[in-house]
């Protein structure tokens, strides 16, 4: 299964998706993005993303070696096609953290995924949360808040929207969705070949 979880910049995605995977049962693999934005003042190459130059990323566009990608707020993001395929094929679920457009393009290619939009109570506490994360200045983060509105209206193309008000409330919230999802998956995907083996 691909879980694709968007929203908008500062809602809290990555805070969220680190507090589901400290959860010790969290048995899913997280999709480490490629990004031409300057690393963050604590993020590491291979961990947070990977970091490249535009060329290197054009090139790999050129290739087909990207699942999807975007372009946000001056900087490309997206997908190493590989490392899904890779994990998918060894029958292990697949976490994608991305914006929109490029959630709109894995549900044009893996309609089977599941998509969950990570809202803000607000958008003033949408801006208060970026404001005091401290990463990007003034300007930046008014691009992003514009930014926000539009996402935000993307919001019914998603199977689910999950309002971080409290991290904890977040992280359940996905849970549930995930154990459901994957109920659902079982329950239309019973063993057919074994059921009409009798049936004569
Ligand atoms: N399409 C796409 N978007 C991504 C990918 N990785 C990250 N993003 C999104 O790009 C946007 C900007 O990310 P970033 O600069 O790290 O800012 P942050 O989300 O505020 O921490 C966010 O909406 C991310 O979800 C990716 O692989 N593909
Ligand atoms: N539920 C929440 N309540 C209050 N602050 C939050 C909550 N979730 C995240 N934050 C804070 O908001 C800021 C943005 O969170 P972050 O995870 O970086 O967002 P995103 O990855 O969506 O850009 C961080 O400073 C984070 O500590």
């Amino acid at each position: 299964m691909l879980i694709v979880l968007s929203g908008p910049s500062g809602v809290g995605k990555g805070t969220v998706r680190k507090a589901l995977f400290d959860e010790p049962d969290t048995d899913f693999q997280y999709s480490i993005s490629m990004t031409t934005r300057q690393p963050r003042e604590g993020e590491k190459d291979g961990v947070d993303y990977f970091f490249v130059s535009k060329e290197q990323f054009e090139e790999n566009i050129k290739n087909g070696e990207m699942l999807e990608y975007a372009k946000y707020v001056d900087n490309y993001y997206g997908t190493p096609l590989n490392y899904v395929n890779k994990t998918l094929d060894s029958g292990k679920d697949v976490f994608l953290e991305i914006e929109v457009n490029g959630a709109m393009q894995v549900r044009a290619n893996c309609p089977d995924a599941v998509f969950v939009f990570l809202t803000p109570p607000d958008l003033m506490e949408l801006k208060h949360r970026l404001i005091n994360r401290g990463t990007e200045e003034l300007d930046v983060i008014n691009a992003r808040i514009k930014k926000a509105v539009s996402e935000i209206k993307m919001m019914r193309n998603y199977d689910y929207a999950v309002v971080n008000d409290e991290v904890e409330n977040a992280v359940a919230s996905i849970r549930t969705i995930i154990r459901s999802e994957r109920l659902r998956v079982t329950r239309v995907m019973p063993d057919y070949e074994q059921m009409l083996e009798g049936d004569d």
